[in-house]
């Protein structure tokens, strides 16, 4: 049940602790800017008592953000272990995380309190999206604020692996001078293959042409080529046209392992493998001997299997020391642009969805929004409803909030879960008690919020 207490006339977090919240029978009600047509900022519950913890080291603007909301932030430049995680989960209401942490199931039924999280990054492989959706967890993430950093590193790398500059400036570094033209290419005129022809592999499509690069692509889609690039039919097909080959598909099921030997030896003698997608997505044993055998000319990796937690820390591989072979500590979206802007985005999607309710841009759950309140509605309360997607629960709603006027509602659903949100006018503190008691004790409820 909610508490009762108040601080500067906002009501506090429930008993519980959690983002749920109702009011107390004793709220203060803000006095009416009559005609004023001011957003109403919905606060129901002291935002000073809202935890969030951001890892791996996320960008200032968003811990600048989220403190500016009146949030507790605690920062840590790395990825937590599992054992560390679940302790520091339990009381937090709100995480952000990038690639490395992962929210798993187990850590996540230890996070008793937690109504959302934000991947600070594109992939959100590494948390657990369909058990966050039961629970009611949604999760938000920047779906194009680091393509073009993705993108500008991927080009690097093609004039890199072409022209073996890794080779040449390891040698340059033990004083080793061996100026060579045999197998350095321009890459005018090349085909680059890319698979996944998403955010970063469109935006690389068109820097590639511009560079002279014949493109060709392979996505389980049909996608409008840019340019005078093509789709082909299939990826064995552009695994033997093309001279360099790029990955920027998710990781999922069928991602995995999707380049291993069968496709490396598809690939032409002497062709290129990029790989700034997810470490799972290339064999690492199968690459490594294709690069030692000569079968390729060289390959650049970002990404791995298994990445060291933090800075500092060891980093093992079977591709150390081969040939002709760029490895980089999982920098495709390091770039202060990249970083800053999705501080900024997701920081936003964090803000709005505690404060306000709205789960547009959730990737794990119903995207709903409503036109704000305003603040000369003073006496308006919005109902936020998390709850299993079975037949008669509108029905149920509606006869909770039959005697009260609803100004708005929408509500959509996502697989297993839906959410609804309603905007209701004129209601007493005692009437936002019964609403959110009577809602939050229906028997498909996940999750009942009551913002006003
Ligand atoms: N190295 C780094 O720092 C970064 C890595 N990434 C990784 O790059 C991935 C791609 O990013 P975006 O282009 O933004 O994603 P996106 O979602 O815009 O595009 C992915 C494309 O892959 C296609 N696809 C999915 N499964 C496929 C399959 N089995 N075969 C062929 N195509 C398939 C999709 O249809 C889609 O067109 C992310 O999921 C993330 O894992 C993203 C940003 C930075
Ligand atoms: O820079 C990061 O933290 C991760 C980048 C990445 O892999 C992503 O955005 O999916």
């Amino acid at each position: 049940m909610p508490s009762t207490n108040e601080t500067n006339g906002a009501p506090a977090v429930p008993a519980n602790g959690s983002l749920a919240s109702s009011a107390p029978a004793n709220v203060e009600r803000k006095g009416s800017i009559s005609g004023s047509n001011k957003v109403k900022l919905l606060k129901p519950f002291n935002t000073a008592n809202i935890k969030i913890l951001l890892l791996e080291n996320i960008n200032e603007t968003a811990v600048t953000g989220l403190r500016n909301q009146g949030y507790q932030v605690e920062t840590y430049a790395k990825a937590l272990s599992e054992d560390v995680l679940i302790e520091k989960i339990r009381d937090i209401h709100c995480i952000g995380i990038r690639s490395k942490t992962k929210l798993t199931r187990k850590v996540l039924e230890a996070a008793e309190k937690l109504g959302v999280i934000g991947c600070f990054c594109i992939g959100t492989n590494q948390v657990d999206l369909e058990y966050a959706a039961q629970r009611g967890i949604a999760v938000f993430n920047s779906p194009f604020s680091n393509s073009r950093s993705v993108a500008e590193l991927v080009i690097a790398e093609i004039v890199l692996l072409s022209r073996q500059l890794g080779d040449r400036n390891q040698e340059m570094h033990q004083g080793i001078w061996s100026k060579v033209s045999a197998n350095c290419y321009e890459i005018r005129g090349k085909t680059l293959g890319i698979v996944g022809y998403g955010h970063i592999g469109s935006q690389l499509s068109v820097l590639a042409e511009a560079m002279g690069m014949r493109v060709r692509f392979h996505d389980v889609v049909p996608l409008m080529p840019l340019g005078t690039s093509k789709q082909v039919d299939s990826l064995n097909e552009l695994l033997e046209i093309s001279d360099f080959v790029t990955l920027h598909v998710p990781e999922t099921e069928e991602t995995k392992n999707m380049i291993g030997e069968h496709e490396l030896n598809r690939m032409k003698k002497g062709s290129f493998l990029i790989n700034a997608s997810r470490g799972t997505v290339v064999h690492i044993p199968a690459l490594a001997k294709a690069l030692r055998s000569g079968h390729l000319g060289g390959a650049a990796v970002d990404v791995f299997p298994k990445e060291p937690a933090a800075n500092g820390k060891f980093f093992e591989s079977e591709l150390i020391g081969c040939p002709n072979t760029l490895l980089t500590p999982h920098i495709g979206g390091s770039t202060e642009e990249a970083q800053s802007m999705i501080g900024i985005e997701v920081s936003q999607a964090l803000i709005k969805f505690i404060n306000n309710g709205t789960s547009i841009g959730a990737v794990n759950f119903p995207e709903v929004d409503l036109r704000a309140i305003r603040d000369e509605e003073e006496n308006s309360i919005r109902l936020c409803y998390t709850h299993q997607n079975v037949p008669g629960v509108l029905r149920q709603i509606t006869d909770i909030l039959a005697e009260h006027n609803v100004d708005k509602q929408f509500s959509d659903s996502k697989g297993k879960i839906a959410y609804l949100m309603a905007d209701i006018s004129d209601v007493t503190p005692e009437q936002i008690q019964e609403i959110y008691r009577r809602v939050s004790e229906t028997p498909t409820n996940i999750v009942t919020r009551v913002l006003y």
